[in-house]
């Protein structure tokens, strides 16, 4: 399924924090987000899935207008990760990812054995076997977002929208996700602030700033050392992972030397 933004514009209290955006996220295709601290990766992302309302433009998934789409509609094309990952009631882990089965069911359908399996497939591929019965306050930052991510896995959605997704997880869990989602071959669009996993994982780089889109392309077009001293303030050196081959970037700041 092919995700595109056209000219998208998102105003809060009468200030465009989005201004104008346009991407194209391919079939398949795993395509990353950066940019600063409030540069607008949330709104844009939020504008995308429907938490906010854009003022003018348009979001589409294989060109249709996500706007003309029901939330059970939209939840069954799109699965999101947001930051902020807290339940307002204390569930289990199970209950949690079982949420994710929602959109594929009639109003008060209970869960299938189907829907069992699924969900505790799930848990084992974010490396969370064991964890169904704990409840979801009780862990950790980390195991949290896991649990988050197997709720969007079990969506089984064409297009996955993560917003740094991670943040909380230390580096085995890092490359675990991101390596789970890459194997999942559906279209991706991810807020990374990480220019390294951005640039290991990423098909294509959109760098925002300031509300506006200011560059897109592979990671090598993209990640250069003027790019990051203009959008990032900070300099850095970029080679070629001697291994996997991809770009890598390391930073000079003045308390290192
Ligand atoms: N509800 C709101 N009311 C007022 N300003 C907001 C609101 N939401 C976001 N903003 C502002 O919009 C700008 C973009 O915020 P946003 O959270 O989208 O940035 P971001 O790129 O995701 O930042 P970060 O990397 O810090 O997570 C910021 O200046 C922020 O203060």
């Amino acid at each position: 399924m092919m995700l595109s933004v056209s000219k998208l514009t998102t105003t809060i209290e009468h200030k465009d924090i989005i201004h104008q955006v346009s991407m194209h996220i391919e079939s398949g295709k795993f395509v990353g987000l950066i940019g600063p601290n409030g540069s607008g990766k949330s709104t844009l992302l939020k504008t995308i899935y429907r938490i906010f309302e854009p003022r003018a433009g348009l979001v589409a998934l294989d060109e249709k207008d996500i706007s003309t789409l029901t939330h059970k509609e939209l939840a069954r094309r799109m699965a999101v990760v947001a930051q902020e990952g807290s339940a307002p009631f204390d569930f289990t882990v199970e209950e949690i990812v079982l949420m994710g089965r929602s959109p594929h069911k009639r109003f008060f359908e209970g869960d299938t054995s189907e829907d069992s399996y699924i969900t505790n497939q799930a848990l084992v591929k974010v490396g969370l076997e064991g964890y169904s019965n704990r409840s979801f306050s009780t862990l950790s930052g980390g195991e949290k977002q896991r649990v988050l991510i197997a709720r969007a896995l079990v969506q089984k959605a064409n297009v996955l929208i993560l917003d740094e997704p991670t943040n909380h997880l230390d580096i085995q869990h890092q490359l675990h996700i991101l390596d789970v989602v890459k194997s999942l071959n559906v279209s991706t669009l991810a807020a990374i602030h990480d220019l390294n996993l951005a640039a290991a994982y990423c098909d294509i780089i959109y760098v925002i700033n300031g509300g506006e889109m200011v560059k897109q392309g592979s990671p090598s077009e993209v990640l250069t050392r003027d790019l990051v001293k203009e959008i990032f303030q900070v300099d850095c050196t970029i080679t070629t992972h001697p291994m996997t081959g991809k770009v890598q970037i390391s930073y000079i700041s003045d308390g290192m030397v």
